[in-house]
């Protein structure tokens, strides 16, 4: 899938985490619009695993930035079906976790495994291509195409026919350009969009750009769904919707990693969760034993271990 340059929201140039912007605060976003009887699940890949199996691995990864190790020798794995939260007070590797295992950077040493087999210095439409799909911190959509175009992008990554059919519209070529525009709507439909389809993505609302982006990154029709932090900037009544939005994409057959700050959102949604701190994994467990975790709690309070009651 080509890399978007543009971004709809948000200051590309600082990087920093997505904020509501003041402009788009306009209408709020639908947050009961979603429709989650309309059928997205994934098309079944060549090898897959059953629910429960390790579907990603990550490795002993180390990955150093000059004199900065963002991760260090970090292990664990996702299974099937499952949604993972993978947590961490600021600069603690969650996105550059995410960066290793969606082809941004390659590791120092150790590796990633998908389905068995090692990403490799594979790039990032191959890893794409391959079953892995992310959204970014701060909404990355191409903001002068119609939200039907952004999700259509995603479908075209897994489109076999390439420029010779498409300029010669041959049939092979047509039939996927139509299967692809129906999926596309579909998605859209699922995230209560599809009255939308023909806005530029720019003009729709925050919520709705969120929703979005997911629907582009689902349009690729993946096995694993990494979100960064897709609640940033929302309030509470649309982050219970997003929550059941989380789910419902779970229960279609998706495994999900989520990488979120907030707390009651993570702890509320998740299976399991991995927390990271100092590039290092420092505990890993149910929703539960992580929140009564002590490092874990020592880590978000930053005071020494031994005083953290
Ligand atoms: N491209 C880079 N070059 C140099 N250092 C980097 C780069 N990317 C990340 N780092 C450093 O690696 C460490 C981990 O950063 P990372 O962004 O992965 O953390 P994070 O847990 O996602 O943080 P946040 O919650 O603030 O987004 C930080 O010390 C950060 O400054």
């Amino acid at each position: 899938m080509p890399e978007p340059t543009t971004d709809a929201t948000t200051d590309a140039t600082t990087g920093a985490p997505a904020s509501r912007p003041a402009t788009a605060g306009g209408p709020a976003s639908d947050v009961t619009a979603i429709n989650p009887d309309v059928d997205i699940a994934p098309e079944p890949i060549g090898e897959g695993v059953a629910d429960g199996e390790k579907l990603l691995e990550v490795d002993d990864v180390t990955l150093r930035f000059g004199g900065v190790v963002a991760l260090d020798g970090v292990s664990f794995e996702i299974r099937k079906g499952e949604i993972l939260g993978l947590i961490g007070p600021n600069g603690a590797g969650k996105t550059t976790c995410f960066n290793v295992m969606t082809g941004v950077y390659q590791p120092t040493s150790g590796g990633v495994r998908f389905l068995g087999k090692p990403l490799g210095r594979r790039k990032k439409f191959a890893i794409t291509k391959l079953g892995i799909a992310r959204t970014f911190q701060n909404i990355r959509l191409f903001a002068n195409m119609t939200a039907l175009e952004n999700v259509m992008v995603g479908v075209d990554a897994h489109h076999s026919t390439g420029v010779v059919s498409a300029m010669f519209r041959l049939p092979k070529h047509r039939r996927e350009e139509e299967s692809g525009y129906n999926r596309a709507m579909e998605l859209l439909a699922f995230m209560g969009l599809d009255a939308k389809a023909e806005e530029l993505a720019r003009n729709l609302p925050y919520g709705d750009q969120r929703r979005l982006e997911i629907a582009r990154a689902l349009a690729t029709n993946p096995q694993l769904l990494c979100l960064d932090e897709p609640a940033a900037g929302f309030n509470p009544a649309e982050k219970i919707k997003l929550m059941e939005l989380i789910r419902t994409i779970r229960d279609q057959g998706y495994t999900v990693l989520l990488i979120e700050h907030d707390m009651k959102l993570v702890m509320g949604v998740t299976d399991r969760i991995v927390v990271l701190e100092f590039g290092r994994k420092i505990a890993e467990g149910s929703p539960a034993e992580i929140r009564d975790n002590p490092t874990v709690i020592a880590a978000y309070l930053g005071v020494d271990e031994d005083n953290a009651s």
